[in-house]
């Protein structure tokens, strides 16, 4: 009987590729979360038995390392796992090597990290007492280490997050912002993660003149395109540092002037809303809203001033309106907030923004419970969103409060 049994050959690509980040002393690894760019549609591997491929990288360099352990292989026709990963890395700066081999090599270069420092912050555990995070700032279409940099990071966008795509990296309108922990005692840095900024131009004006004009002035929209933290350094607050590093650059920029986000992810847009809802109450951007609802013009001078994009805005205005309802100790002075007061302005606006399918719907009580049904799906998740939200101005739940949104949740 032949030995060939098709499914004794076929292995999940995600588990089989082995990411390592290689400090001195240990190596952190980990599983991507998705290969299909590299290795095909349905993530799975043909013809290897006990398959391990290792892409290493130095911890701060990023020089990568390729090998490929296995015990058997089905024919020299199968596919050349190095070649298929090859292609997403900078072939002429990657070392493939044998197997078993490859870690020792891997810490040896010496490396500028690229960039400027603009941001830094201490570690939040006990581990972190003797290093400091800095981020840094450069444009990998200034060439140099910047560029050597991005090019080797750039496959963690196909292996971290779903759709993603390479940038233009000659395309000077590009920012990059790396994260690294670094020993406060002077020794190598170690990745963790980073973000790309895509500044856009925005024009206004009708006429050559108000062109020029707009380009006197400069004024931009950043979109946030990719973000990453590393998987060892996930759920440790890093993504909240970057973000919020991103928004105090661009809010004391006067050329910005607005920050949108590209297809955020699930997790990403939790990490969002928190840090935006944080960021507003540190703000007291309530104060001068006297009562409800609120109106287009306070809306969108608040918006501008607060340079988000105005969905965003109007969802923290929702859940900044639910956390204050119940909690009777927040700075606010609106003089109707109510439950009733908040729904109807949640209402209006998945209304308008679903207008054209809700308006399909013949028969108005099917229409309002529609409706509805939304308003407690997405009020639902307000309060998900809201549980981990550190306001300043946070007051303890009033036991006898019937509107309790968390007692709902119960
Ligand atoms: C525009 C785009 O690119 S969208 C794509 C976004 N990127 C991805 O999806 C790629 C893969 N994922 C990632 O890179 C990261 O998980 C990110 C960017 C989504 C989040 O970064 P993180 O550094 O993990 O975020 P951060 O640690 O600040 O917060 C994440 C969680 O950790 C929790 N957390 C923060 N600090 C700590 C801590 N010290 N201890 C325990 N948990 C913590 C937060 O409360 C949050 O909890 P939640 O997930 O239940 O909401």
């Amino acid at each position: 009987m032949s030995d060939y049994d098709p499914a004794a050959w076929t292995v999940s690509a995600n588990e089989s590729l082995f990411i390592s980040l290689a400090e001195p002393t240990r190596a952190l690894t980990f599983n991507p979360e998705f290969t299909y760019p590299i290795y095909g549609e349905a993530e799975q591997i043909f013809g290897y038995k006990d398959l391990r491929i290792n892409l290493a990288f130095d911890c701060e360099s990023l020089k990568p390392f390729i090998g490929v352990k296995f015990s058997s292989k089905l024919s020299e026709d199968v596919k050349k796992l190095d070649e298929e990963l090859l292609k997403f890395l900078p072939k002429d700066d990657t070392l493939v090597q044998d197997e078993g081999k490859w870690l020792d090599s891997i810490t040896e270069e010496k490396f500028e990290k690229p960039g400027i420092v603009v941001g830094t912050y201490p570690g939040t555990s006990k581990e972190d007492e003797d290093f400091v995070y800095e981020i840094r700032k450069f444009k990998p279409s200034e060439g140099g280490n910047g560029l050597s940099l991005h090019k080797r990071m750039q496959i963690f966008v196909l292996l971290f997050i779903e759709a993603g795509s390479y940038i233009e990296a000659d395309d000077p309108t590009w920012d990059v912002y790396v994260v690294y922990k670094t020993p406060k005692n002077g020794g190598k840095s170690s990745f963790v993660g980073f973000t790309t900024v895509y500044s856009y131009w925005k024009y206004k004006g009708h006429t050559e003149h108000d062109e020029i004009e707009d380009k006197l002035q400069s004024k931009y929209r950043k979109k946030i395109s990719q973000f990453i933290i590393l998987p060892p350094y996930q759920h440790q607050g890093h993504g909240k540092r970057l973000y919020q590093h991103l928004f105090d650059e661009f809010l004391k920029d006067d050329t910005v002037e607005e920050v949108t986000i590209e297809d955020p992810s699930e997790s990403f847009d939790d990490l969002r809303d928190r840090c935006d809802l944080e960021r507003l109450d540190g703000a007291k951007f309530l104060t001068g809203l006297s009562k409800l609802p609120v109106t287009t013009e306070w809306l969108l001078a608040e918006k501008s001033k607060q340079k988000m994009d105005k969905r965003q805005f109007e969802r923290c205005v929702e859940m900044s309106l639910l956390h204050a309802l119940n909690n009777k100790g927040t700075s606010l002075e609106v003089s109707n907030l109510d439950t009733k007061q908040i729904r109807l302005q949640i209402k209006k606006r998945i209304y308008l923004k679903n207008r054209d399918a809700l308006e399909e719907i013949p028969d108005e009580s099917e229409r309002k419970s529609k409706l509805h049904d939304a308003y407690e799906r997405l009020q639902e998740d307000y309060i998900r969103i809201l549980e981990k939200v550190k306001f300043i101005n946070k007051r303890p739940l009033e036991d006898d409060d019937d509107t309790s949104a968390s007692k709902k949740q119960k």
